[in-house]
């Protein structure tokens, strides 16, 4: 089976293609923006009629949810919508299966139950917009495709909020986090063995919730990274109200994972997640 990644160089596309290659069954090319522009046309069509994939993970994205409401929204609509497009009919000319990435942003987070695969979606942020169209042309141009979509994603490589507060945790020994946004933090190679298991069950397709199980707030999240860190660190919870950021975030973002039966599984809980990254980082030596 032939399967391409975009966006390789994202944190996820990183994951996957550290933990995919020299897998026997599969072979796995990752595709750097500077190599794949999903959001040129003529490259996109250049490149998967050169390389007829079987399967293509969507990776690629425009990621910046803050800068995103700046920009008027141009890069992540080019991105996220058009480039979606792109690969999306690109997949449906070659016979290949699309696997787009997406995200717990296309709800508004105001159930508190939470959020299967068929609830309606109301994204409150740019980003979140951009992300639902890009899943809306996913669904309607490739007949082979999934949407996948996951949450408060981090992986070893890459910028992401456990590196955020591992790094401030350098320079002081206080910080406030924000207790009120609940959500399921995902550890990249958890989400990257479940999206594997994915490409080998063919007949899933539309809508997949996948995020490591259980939820907290970014406070609680915070306290189990420095206490598994081992880090003398006060962490302060407050109100999302004390943090005015220019893109709104969903409240309660947890997904309800309903199609885990499906022969996908379940992730593991979200603190297994955390402490596989910090196996992870002190095996490659970029932890204590
Ligand atoms: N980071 C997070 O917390 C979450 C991410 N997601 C989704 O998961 C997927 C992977 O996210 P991450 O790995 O965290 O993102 P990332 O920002 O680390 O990686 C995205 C990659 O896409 C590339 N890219 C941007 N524009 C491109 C273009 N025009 N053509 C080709 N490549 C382009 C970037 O260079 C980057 O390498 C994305 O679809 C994202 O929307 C979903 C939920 C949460």
């Amino acid at each position: 089976m032939k399967i391409l990644v975009n966006g390789a160089n994202g944190q996820l596309g990183q994951s996957i293609i550290q933990d995919w290659s020299g897998l026997e069954e599969i072979s796995v090319k990752g595709f750097s923006r500077l190599e794949w522009d999903i959001a040129n046309t003529e490259q996109t069509i250049h490149i998967m009629n050169e390389e007829k994939p079987d399967v293509v993970i969507h990776c690629a994205a425009y990621t910046k949810v803050d800068e995103a409401e700046g920009t008027g929204g141009y890069s992540s609509y080019q991105v996220n919508v058009e480039g979606a497009r792109n690969v999306a009919s690109a997949c449906q000319r070659v016979g290949a299966r699309m696997v787009y990435v997406s995200t717990d942003y296309v709800f508004d987070g105001n159930q508190s139950s939470g959020y299967t695969e068929s609830a309606p979606t109301n994204p409150l942020n740019w980003y979140g917009q951009t992300k639902r169209l890009g899943e809306l042309w996913t669904l309607a141009l490739c007949k082979n495709s999934v949407v996948v979509r996951t949450s408060w994603l981090y992986g070893i490589d890459g910028a992401n909020f456990v590196w955020t507060m591992l790094n401030l945790a350098k320079k002081q020994n206080m910080l406030y986090v924000v207790d009120d946004q609940y959500g399921s933090p995902t550890y990249t190679r958890d989400l990257g063995d479940g999206l594997y298991r994915l490409v080998h069950t063919p007949q899933v397709k539309g809508i997949v919730h996948m995020s490591n199980v259980g939820g907290c707030t970014w406070y609680h999240f915070a306290k189990k990274i420095f206490s598994f860190a081992d880090l003398e660190m006060q962490v302060v919870p407050v109100e999302t109200k004390e943090f005015i950021r220019p893109a709104q975030r969903p409240i309660n973002s947890n997904l309800i994972h309903s199609r885990s039966g499906e022969g996908i599984d379940y992730l593991p809980h979200w603190t297994k997640g955390l402490a596989r990254f910090f196996l992870d980082g002190r095996e490659r030596g970029l932890l204590d």
